[in-house]
This record gives C-alpha cells, sequence and structure tokens, in this order.
C-alpha cells in the first residue's frame, strides 16, 4: 500500500527513492504470482493442462524476479518479469482465442509496470513489442496460418479473468499515481522549506537579529530608494545618525543581556518617534540610523529631534535600575549634504561626533566645516599617543576654598595639552578622544601619580595640610586594577589617602550599580575621598546616594553660574545643599564667578567652592605662589 518513507530511517532522497521502488516491486510480484496462482488452479480444475503448465513457467520466472529484487538486482527483476509476462500473454493468445483472447487486456498493466520500474528503451520496446504482436497475428490470421477466433463459450471464466486484470491494471494505477501523489506532496513540502530558509537567509541579511530593525545593509538599500524618490519629487531626504552616550558604561557594568534590554527599549521608543514609511535602522553596537523621507522643510527633522531627545531624555530601566541613554545625533540632509547615499551616511557620522564633542545628549546638523574638525580630530588622537612621552601634558590646579573660613583646602587638579602645532587644547576636547581610544588610562594614571606628586610637595614646601582633587572617567575608574593604581600613587608620592579626593561622574554611579559600591568601600576605608562631579546634571533617580560611600556633592557650574540671574537655578543649588546635608554629605560649588554668588551659597550653608573669582587653574608653580600669597595676605 502506498506509504511515506520511514521517518526513522536516515537515508537521503535517491536512497529513500531507490528503496520504494524495491518494496513496491516486492508487492507487485506478489500479486502477479498470487494471481497467476489463481488462475493456475482454475486451469487445472477444467483440465487446460497446458494452459496452467505455461504459467507454472511463468510464476516460477516471477519468483526468480522476487528473488533478484530482494537482492537488490532491481532492474535484472523488472527485465524479467516484463519479458516473461510479454512472452507468457502471447503464449496464451497463441493458445487460446488470438486476438479475440483477453490475454491483450493485460497489456496496458504490463505497461503501466515497465513504465514505473523499468527504463525508456524497456518501455518503448515493449509498446513496439506488443504492437508487432497484434500485427503478427492479424497478418496470420489472414493468412489463414492461424485462425483467431472467439472458440470459447461465454461462460463465467471469461468475466472472472477479465476482472483479474482490471483490478491488477488497477493497482497498478492506483500504485502509480499514489506515489506520484506522495512525490508531489514531498516536493511541495521541500519547495515550501526552501522558500521559507530563503525568507530567514533575507531576514538574517537584512535584520538585526537583536531589536529586529533594519541593518546597514537594508538602510543603505532604502536610502538609495528614498533619494531617487527625491530626486522625481524634488523633496528633501534627512538622515540622523545617532549614537547612545551612555551605553558602554551601561553595557559592561549591568552586563550583555541589560545592555541587550536597552538597545531593544532604545529601539521601541525610536520606532515610536516615526512615521510607518521612515526607517530606524541598527547599524552597529550602540549606532541606530533614522532615515525620513518625502520631506519638503527641515521642521519636520527638526520635530523628530525633539520627539527622539525627549523620548531618550527620560530614564529606562533595566534590570530595576534606571538609567539614562541619551544620545548624540548627527543629521544629513540630502540635496543640501549630498546626494549619494554613502557620502551622506558619511556626514551623518560627522555631524554627530561633533554632537558628542559638543558634551553629547545634543543634534549637530552636517555643516561642511565639519570635515576639517574630522581632520582635527584624527590630528588630536594621533599627536595623543606621543603627547605624554613628549611631555607636553600639564597638570592645571585650581584652588578650592572653605566658605567658612576663607582659607584654601586644596585644588582640583586639571589636564592641561599644549600641542606643537595647534596650541593649547582643551581636555573637553582632547579626553573624549581619549576615551574612545582608551588612552584615557594611560592618560588617567599619569595624572594621578603626577597630582599626588605635586600634592605631596605642597605639604613638604611648608604650604599645609592641602587636598587634591583628581578626575577619573568611567572607564578608567572600571578598570579592575583603580584600588591598585590609587595605592600605588599614594605610596609612591607619600601623600595620605585623607588628601587625596576622587571625583566621580554620575553616570558612573547611576550605571556602574554592581560591583562599584565594593570598590567605593574600599578606597573610603583607606581614607580617600570621593565627590560626585557636576552633580544635578544628569539623573533623577538619587538612590545611588545611599548606596555608595560618597563624601561630598560637586554642584554643577552651569547652575552656580546663573543662580543669581535665575530663581530656578538658585532653587536647584539651595535644594543640592540641602539634600547633601540631609545625607550627611559636604557640597562644593564649581564655576562660582562673582561675590554676589559667593554670598548666596554661604548662605544656603555651602560648605567649599571654586571659581574664577578668585582663580582660574593655574600652571604647578603658579599655584603654589597663589597659595604663598593668600597666606600672606591672611597672616
Ligand atoms: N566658566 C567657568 N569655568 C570654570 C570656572 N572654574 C573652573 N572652570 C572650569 O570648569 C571645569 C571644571 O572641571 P570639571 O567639571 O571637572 O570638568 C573637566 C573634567 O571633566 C575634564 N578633565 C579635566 N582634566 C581631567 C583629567 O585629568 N582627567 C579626566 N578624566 N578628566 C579631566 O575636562 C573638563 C573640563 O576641564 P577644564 O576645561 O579644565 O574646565 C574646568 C575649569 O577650568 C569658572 O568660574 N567659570
Amino acid at each position: 500500500m502506498p506509504q511515506s518513507l520511514p521517518a526513522s530511517m536516515d537515508m537521503s532522497h535517491a536512497t529513500g527513492l531507490a528503496w520504494l521502488r524495491q518494496r513496491r516491486l516486492q508487492q507487485l510480484l506478489w500479486v502477479l504470482v498470487a494471481v497467476f496462482g489463481l488462475v493456475i488452479v482454475m486451469n487445472l480444475g477444467f483440465g487446460r493442462y497446458r494452459s496452467a503448465g505455461l504459467e507454472m513457467v511463468i510464476v516460477l520466472a516471477l519468483a526468480l524476479a522476487m528473488h533478484w529484487n530482494q537482492r537488490a538486482r532491481t532492474m535484472h527483476a523488472v527485465g524479467l518479469t516484463v519479458a516473461t509476462l510479454l512472452l507468457g500473454l502471447c503464449v496464451l493468445m497463441v493458445n487460446n482465442q488470438g486476438l479475440y483472447d483477453e490475454a491483450p487486456m493485460a497489456f496496458p498493466a504490463l505497461l503501466l509496470f515497465a513504465g514505473l520500474f523499468g527504463f525508456r528503451r524497456m518501455f518503448w520496446g515493449l509498446v513496439c513489442g506488443m504492437l508487432a504482436v497484434v500485427a503478427l497475428l492479424f497478418f496470420l490470421h489472414q493468412a489463414g496460418v492461424f485462425h483467431s477466433a472467439p472458440v470459447m463459450p461465454l461462460d463465467w471464466r471469461r468475466p472472472f479473468v477479465i476482472g483479474l486484470i482490471v483490478l491488477v491494471t488497477g493497482l497498478f494505477a492506483w500504485l502509480l499515481t499514489s506515489d506520484l501523489m506522495l512525490a508531489m506532496r514531498q516536493l511541495e513540502a521541500e519547495k515550501r522549506a526552501l522558500e521559507a530558509s530563503h525568507a530567514r537567509i533575507e531576514v538574517l541579511a537584512q535584520r538585526d537579529s537583536l531589536t529586529g530593525l533594519p541593518n546597514r545593509s537594508l538602510a543603505r538599500e532604502r536610502l538609495g530608494f528614498l533619494l531617487q524618490q527625491a530626486r522625481r519629487s524634488g523633496g528633501m531626504v534627512a538622515v540622523m545618525f545617532l549614537d547612545l552616550d551612555n551605553f558602554k558604561t551601561i553595557n559592561d557594568s549591568l552586563g550583555h543581556a541589560a545592555g541587550d534590554d536597552l538597545l531593544c527599549q532604545v529601539a521601541d521608543k525610536l520606532r515610536a518617534c516615526v512615521r510607518e514609511t521612515d526607517t530606524v535602522a541598527r547599524v552597529s553596537g550602540d549606532e541606530f540610523l533614522i532615515l525620513l523621507g518625502d520631506l519638503q522643510d527641515e521642521d519636520a527633522i527638526v520635530a523628530v529631534v525633539a520627539k527622539v531627545t525627549h523620548l531618550l531624555g527620560r530614564a529606562f530601566t533595566v534590570e530595576g535600575v534606571e538609567v539614562l541613554a541619551t544620545a548624540s545625533l548627527g543629521i544629513a540632509v540630502a540635496p543640501r549634504d549630498g546626494e549619494d547615499a554613502d557620502l551622506l551616511l558619511k556626514n551623518a557620522d560627522t555631524a554627530m561626533y561633533q554632537s558628542k564633542d559638543a558634551g553629547r545628549n545634543t543634534f549637530c546638523f552636517f555643516d561642511a566645516s565639519m570635515n576639517e574638525s574630522v581632520t582635527e580630530h584624527l590630528h588630536i588622537a594621533s599627536g595623543l599617543r606621543s603627547a605624554l612621552a613628549a611631555g607636553e601634558l600639564q597638570l592645571h590646579y585650581q584652588p578650592q576654598f572653605d566658605l567658612h573660613s576663607g582659607r584654601i583646602l586644596g585644588a582640583e587638579a586639571l589636564l592641561r595639552w599644549h600641542h606643537p602645532e595647534l596650541g593649547w587644547i582643551p581636555p573637553g576636547k582632547f579626553i573624549p578622544i581619549a576615551e574612545r581610544s582608551g588612552l584615557i588610562n594611560e592618560l588617567g594614571s599619569w595624572v594621578l601619580r603626577q597630582a599626588c606628586r605635586d600634592a605631596q610637595a605642597w605639604r613638604s614646601d611648608g604650604l599645609g595640610e592641602l587636598r587634591v582633587a583628581v578626575n577619573v572617567s568611567p572607564l578608567q575608574f572600571r578598570r579592575d586594577d583603580i584600588e591598585r593604581e590609587v595605592a600605588q600613587a599614594l605610596l609612591a608620592s607619600g601623600l595620605p589617602a585623607t588628601a587625596l579626593e576622587l571625583e566621580l561622574t554620575e553616570s558612573l554611579l547611576v550605571a556602574d550599580a554592581r560591583n562599584i559600591g565594593e570598590v567605593l568601600q574600599r578606597l573610603g576605608a583607606q581614607g580617600v575621598q570621593i565627590a560626585i562631579d557636576d552633580f544635578g546634571t544628569g539623573y533623577s533617580n538619587l538612590g545611588y546616594l545611599r548606596r555608595f560611600s560618597v563624601h561630598r556633592l560637586k554642584i554643577d557650574q552651569s547652575f552656580v553660574r546663573r543662580m543669581c540671574a535665575n530663581a530656578h537655578d538658585e532653587g536647584l543649588v539651595r535644594a543640592i545643599i540641602e539634600m547633601a546635608h540631609c545625607l550627611d554629605l559636604q557640597t562644593v560649588a564649581e564655576g562660582v564667578e562673582d561675590s554676589q554668588t559667593l554670598e548666596r551659597l554661604h548662605a544656603f550653608g555651602c560648605e567649599s567652592a571654586q571659581g574664577y573669582h578668585w582663580s582660574p587653574a593655574l600652571p604647578a608653580d603658579a599655584f603654589v605662589e597663589f597659595v604663598r600669597d593668600r597666606q600672606a595676605v591672611a597672616g
């Protein structure tokens, strides 16, 4: 009976088909043996011994064919069966009623058999053989040599034999069509599987597997299409390059699963910012692309930028921790900034780096002058590598004051770089480049060692027990050996740990919730002071202040500088000071530029401050002079 191939059999498609043919042939040979057996019994019963003898020979030949088939000599078995049956049928015809005999009715079944199991030449040979036999018998009949005549009386044997022939033919036809149907179903299933795997390959090739967003290649293709459309309609196309500001910190500290979760949340938010017809793509780790087509003016671009910055400005909850994932955006607009997809992508990328340099969490439209800034960026990156060895880096010190006594408490160490061609380069420009290139670790270690050496020298020179505050980049702090570096810098300089303050950013503490607490605890236990720099600029969740052992908050200069002119900023500064006191923390105000601000800070209870009101950051020897002068005046 027709059936599918055994699922358990581990066989190739070709082996499976051969197995099916062999099995089918065996089944049909059994059927033929049974049919001829019946006919033999019938003929013996009617005393037709000659016919019965012939049929026995046929059965013997079929048995041999079965034997060969079992030994996998299928073609031999098929050839023997076809020859035996054709010969047998011919002899039966000659023996009985010639062309009136029922034997030729079995010809179609024999043809089906040969078509199913034989090969082309065998099939057509059989057709020719059958036609030749029919023609020969006809001519012999005409010539009077052999007489074909319906000599047998019509009794039950005739319909019985005809019935048997019909049954065998029907069985052949049914098996053939069933096998064909099975093969077609298998082909259909294979076609569907092939289509599905093609679709999967296409998705893999064109989609980002994490977020499901289009990847760079699909985005580029779509950009090409949008540009073509814009050329025809005269509209504009905007390419926005978006890079998350703080992703590496979050990914490294909360783990990759959290990083993935954040990326998916960001992808969802970005999708919500644009129309169905616009494209949001993820082009690499934390870089996304937004393509806006069919624009008539730049207002639509600004509206999308506003939406993006608004949505990303809200905190994300990742693994129960609230983190900020602000982004820097660069925008290039076609046709103004180029009409070629690659050029627009490059220009949007350049504009994005400009946003990063401008302090992050902002956006920039591409401007041709930015290409110069890219060149400068590369110049700085290459120069920074040799700057340390060439002695081009220096530490300047900005004094910090006790607001109650007016005494100098110490200084903040601020890095300065005098480039041989570009002159003084502000740290806001080269620190981000050092962070991106990994050089920050080397620079940071040098700053730490140099600041400790200078601070110890002040003590040795009799300037008093001044402390030094050192900025530590989040990347530098996340290295495993920050504690060892601090310990070595203190040991090498002889500076007491209590005279060293590390200034950390809020972002580090918010994102690095996991092991940072223990590191701060151990540093604190040695006596090292911890201050949070630029406090108030980023994070709404201040829970980390209770978790970590922090000593001071440095109120960001943007609030301090405006506090006399802006009631909101004044309120904020006051609130920060009060909150710090509630948490047993001290405050340092940055950016004090006038006495009015100083008085208000004093009135609010702020403990210490620094700013141009007293002095900018000074070279080390000028700082020593400054302290001596102040101490001489104070008597
Ligand atoms: N308008 C105004 N500005 C004032 C006033 N008083 C101080 N400043 C400036 O404000 C910045 C304060 O440093 P910061 O917030 O730690 O911000 C620093 C710090 O984040 C980073 N930086 C500087 N040195 C280092 C360093 O050695 N390591 C690391 N990781 N970062 C550093 O560069 C940033 C910028 O440093 P600077 O350009 O030196 O700029 C300094 C300082 O010169 C004032 O009254 N008014």
